[in-house]
């Protein structure tokens, strides 16, 4: 097989040879999300059991799984109260489940007789599930893994870190041919389709030219950047440089402005530490401080001060709806900003599920496909915690 470009033409020609000698899996990954109240503290504790998102010096490292207990015990009532707000659970599974049903994208995989699964990070169905009980049972030969749009070692480097931990100790698994799609950000199709979306909400304005539109990001530990090269940042301010460029190009000249969330600075604050390594999000030691997280922080009672009357907020860092775009944003910041003196508030829908995105993820994955290799640099990683 030839290379594969994202030209349709070249997109069929790949299926037609793939499907004729290749048995395709393709693995949607996602964080995951409570389905109800009660997975709540269990699903914070997994996702604090991460030491991706945890990072403890060594020495501490035997402390990762009780302190994931504890902090999800503290979290859990406030946290409950916020997943009750939005319906009484996250819509991650149902969204991510979506995509893989989509009509579009089905067509090509369906060509290339791909079989579609769904894995989660911290929640059912768990990625480990997934692959020890579907991949392996499906026996296909070749699997690719289109992960989040921006590359970051809390969602994506954990990810991968799991995959390798499952795949090192199987012998069908450390064969397998896999290409894992470490970001997408830059993908045409994927640009395009937010700037149809925010094009659109644009003109429900009565004066569409005045709106800020306002990029809003999940928030990181700047450690993870300036100390462990986390190219998050990087990539989201990349992803607004294209998307803003691609505004431009059908005539639309909006200021923007980008800010990362703050409410889950607090959350993360309450329960870290600043520590001189700077790795560590929590670290034991005397000096008790907030942690730095990625500014600007969100702050739209200075937007306010400063006059803005009209906002288009639009999330950038996650494909789907979840509980930072349905409670925090919808809510929180709407409430806020009309509090701020900001008269005119709208916001951009998540892709989800949106056609153009998805046949975009489908393309992006047939063009993934010469390169899967087998997993072949495996490391020994912490072992995970089970708070299921
Ligand atoms: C780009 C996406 C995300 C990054 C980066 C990220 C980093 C990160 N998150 C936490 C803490 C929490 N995350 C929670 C849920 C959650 N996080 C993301 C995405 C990113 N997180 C998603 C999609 C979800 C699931 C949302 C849902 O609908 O269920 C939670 C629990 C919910 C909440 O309180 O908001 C916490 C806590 C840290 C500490 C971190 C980086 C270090
Ligand atoms: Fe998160």
């Amino acid at each position: 097989m030839g290379n594969c470009t994202s030209s349709e033409k070249f997109v069929q020609e790949c299926c037609y040879t793939h499907a004729a000698t290749e048995k395709l899996g393709v693995l949607l990954v996602n964080i995951g999300g409570p389905e109800n109240l009660n997975d709540v503290q269990p699903f914070l504790c997994n996702l604090f059991a991460d030491p991706d998102v945890i990072r403890l010096p060594k020495l501490f490292k035997f402390l990762q799984r009780p302190l994931a207990k504890l902090i999800s015990i503290l979290l859990a009532p406030k946290t409950k109260q916020r997943y009750a707000a939005i319906g009484g659970g996250s819509p991650l599974r149902r969204i991510t489940d979506g995509t893989g049903k989509n009509e579009n994208p089905s067509k090509i995989l369906r060509q290339l007789h791909a079989n579609v699964y769904v894995g989660m990070r911290y929640w059912y169905p768990f990625m480990e599930e997934a692959i020890q009980q579907q991949i392996k049972r499906d026996r296909i030969t070749k699997l690719v893994l289109p992960l989040f749009p921006q590359f970051s070692i809390t969602t994506t480097g954990s990810s991968i870190r799991v995959l390798q931990r499952i795949f090192m100790h199987d012998a069908y698994l450390s064969r397998l041919p896999v290409s894992i799609i470490r970001f997408w950000y830059q993908r045409q199709g994927y640009i395009r389709s937010i700037a149809d979306s925010i094009v659109t909400q644009l003109s429900k304005f009565q004066k569409p030219e005045e709106i800020l539109i306002f990029f809003s990001a999940h928030g990181v530990p700047v450690s993870y950047v300036e100390n462990a090269g986390d190219p998050y940042k990087d990539q989201i301010e990349e992803c607004i440089y294209l998307i803003m460029r691609e505004l431009k190009a059908r005539g639309v000249r909006n200021d923007h402005t980008l800010a990362y969330q703050v409410s889950f600075r607090a959350r993360v604050s309450a329960f870290t530490w600043n520590n001189n390594d700077n790795l560590s999000m929590l670290a034991l030691q005397s000096r008790v401080g907030p942690v730095q997280l990625l500014k600007p922080y969100t702050n739209l009672v200075e937007l306010g001060r400063k006059g803005v009357k009209s906002l288009l907020a639009v999330p950038i860092s996650f494909e789907s709806e979840h509980i930072e775009t349905l409670e925090e944003i919808d809510m929180g910041y709407k409430d806020l900003a009309l509090k701020s003196g900001i008269e005119n508030w709208g916001r951009v829908a998540a892709l989800g599920c949106t056609s153009s995105f998805i046949t975009d993820l489908a393309d992006a994955v047939v063009e993934a496909l010469p390169s899967a290799k087998a997993l072949s640099i495996l490391r020994e990683t912490a072992k995970e915690s089970d708070c299921r």
